[in-house]
């Protein structure tokens, strides 16, 4: 099983010059996950061409294979490591799956087991059994799966038949549209298809469920809106696909964001001219903060001024992902910067909202808490300590911050391993300048 990362101590580099880079970035969580956990369920072979390597993608490769699908590494062109082969197999129960701290892993893995034949015992970091996980539990009742929990969370045992009826489920995804995605996956191998509606007060990251359906269409599943809060998926063979996979354009926030932070440019290659991935919204949110971008030949180009980061207020309830990051800008800003509509990042990889104004005030600035959102408020800062509280994100807000204050100390630089372990190195050579 992979590891969770182990403590290492970073001092966040101080830019001494404006950017000037050009960054090829690895392959996207959220698309390498839906394509693995798709291909387990295919009707035959996929390939994976430039899929992540990291713990979160590690993790769900891991859980197919105990569920009895074959994933192997093939040679590819060895940009971030091999390309993947997944041979689907017959669904077997019988193991434990540890989902460390991925919410792809322990809300789509369940459904697949679900399917399986015997018993799966599901666990994960001590942070995963705070996440929410109760419509993934209550949602499996419901569809007549037996899931033994004590709490509606981490650790319980999904029992397996072989076999899930399907029909009618209605769920509330306020807390996490990852409730919604990994129903709508699993579903074209019920029985019946699935309706499923979704209940309650908001929906975050829409555009990840939006992903979702784009990876069932690409693989002929019929799948579809129904209306805002209803989707239906008829069942039916998931075909096989060879896919590349993107780049993660959610990982590139923080590169993008140092331009913004201390002025230049930065080239960032295979940018999508089309894509499902939340990052697709950088442009317009770093516009926010004087940013300009535009795209050239397969590649993103951004450039900002720097000195001056003005204030902003935001909605980011479809972009909850990339909040973190565009905080760590508010800390710099000269003016108040309030981001709402992201409540339900309280239950990502940490408290985010928490993590954010506790390693705020830690380097001498000043946010707040609100109901759905924080405020950051304009403050001279100083170096100080950033914990990273095993939080991928949480770890490259600090190194944002430390682009322009000296002596931010990120405790956990490993905590990027969930999903770019290459991180430490690629950060330092878009400093360098140059092709990181
Ligand atoms: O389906 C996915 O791949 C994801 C959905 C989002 O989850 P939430 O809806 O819980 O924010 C996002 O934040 C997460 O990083 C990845
Ligand atoms: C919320 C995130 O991850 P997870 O897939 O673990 O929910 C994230 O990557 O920002």
């Amino acid at each position: 099983m992979t590891e969770a990362s182990h403590s290492r101590p970073w001092t966040a580099p101080t830019a001494t010059a404006r950017i000037d880079a050009r960054v090829q970035l690895p392959g996207s969580k959220s698309l390498t996950n839906r394509a693995l956990l798709l291909a387990a369920l295919a009707d035959g072979p996929s390939t994976l061409h430039r899929p992540l390597r990291s713990r979160d993608a590690t993790i769900m490769a891991e859980g197919l294979r105990r569920l009895g699908a074959g994933v192997r590494e093939v040679t590819g062109d060895g940009l971030f490591g091999p390309d993947l082969r997944i041979e689907p197999g017959a669904l077997v129960g019988g193991g434990a799956i540890d989902c460390g701290l991925a919410g792809t892993a322990m809300r789509f893995l369940p459904i697949v087991a679900a399917l399986a034949d015997g018993p799966v015992a599901f666990d994960g970091d001590p942070y995963a059994r705070k996440r929410p996980m109760d419509q993934t539990i209550a949602s499996l009742r419901a569809l007549g799966v037996r899931v033994d929990a004590d709490e509606p969370r981490l650790p319980f045992t999904v029992h397996g038949e072989g076999r899930v009826r399907g029909g009618e489920v209605t769920i509330d995804a306020s807390a996490s549209s990852q409730f919604v995605s990994a129903l709508l996956l699993g579903a074209a191998r019920f029985d019946e298809g699935l309706t499923l509606r979704h209940d309650g007060e908001r929906l975050p990251s829409l555009p990840h469920i939006e992903m979702t359906l784009d990876a069932l269409h690409q693989r002929g599943v019929e799948a579809r809106i129904v209306d805002e809060r209803t989707w239906r998926v008829e069942p039916g063979p998931i075909a096989a696909l060879d896919e590349q996979i993107e780049p993660d354009l959610s990982n590139a926030a923080p590169f993008l964001a140092a331009v913004v932070a201390v002025g230049g440019r930065i080239v960032l290659d295979g940018w999508p001219a089309e894509t499902t991935q939340v990052g697709r919204m950088l442009p317009e949110l770093l516009g926010a903060f004087g940013a300009a971008s535009h795209l050239a030949d397969g590649a993103l180009v951004v450039e900002a001024v720097g000195g001056r980061i003005p204030g902003a207020t935001l909605d980011m309830h479809a972009a909850g992902e990339l909040a973190p990051t565009i905080v760590a800008l508010g800390a710099l800003a000269s003016g108040p910067v309030e981001i709402t509509g992201i409540g339900h990042i309280r239950g990502h990889e940490t408290d985010r909202i928490q993590a954010l104004v506790d390693d705020i005030a830690a380097v001498g600035g000043r946010a707040v808490a609100l109901p759905d959102g924080i405020r950051v408020e304009p403050t001279p800062l100083a170096g100080g300590a950033w914990s990273a509280y095993d939080d991928h994100r949480i770890a490259t807000a600090g190194a944002v911050v430390g682009l322009r204050v000296p002596g931010v100390e990120v405790d956990d630089i490993g905590a990027t391993a969930k999903t770019i372990p290459e991180f430490p190195e690629l950060w330092a050579a878009m400093l360098e300048g140059g092709r990181a």
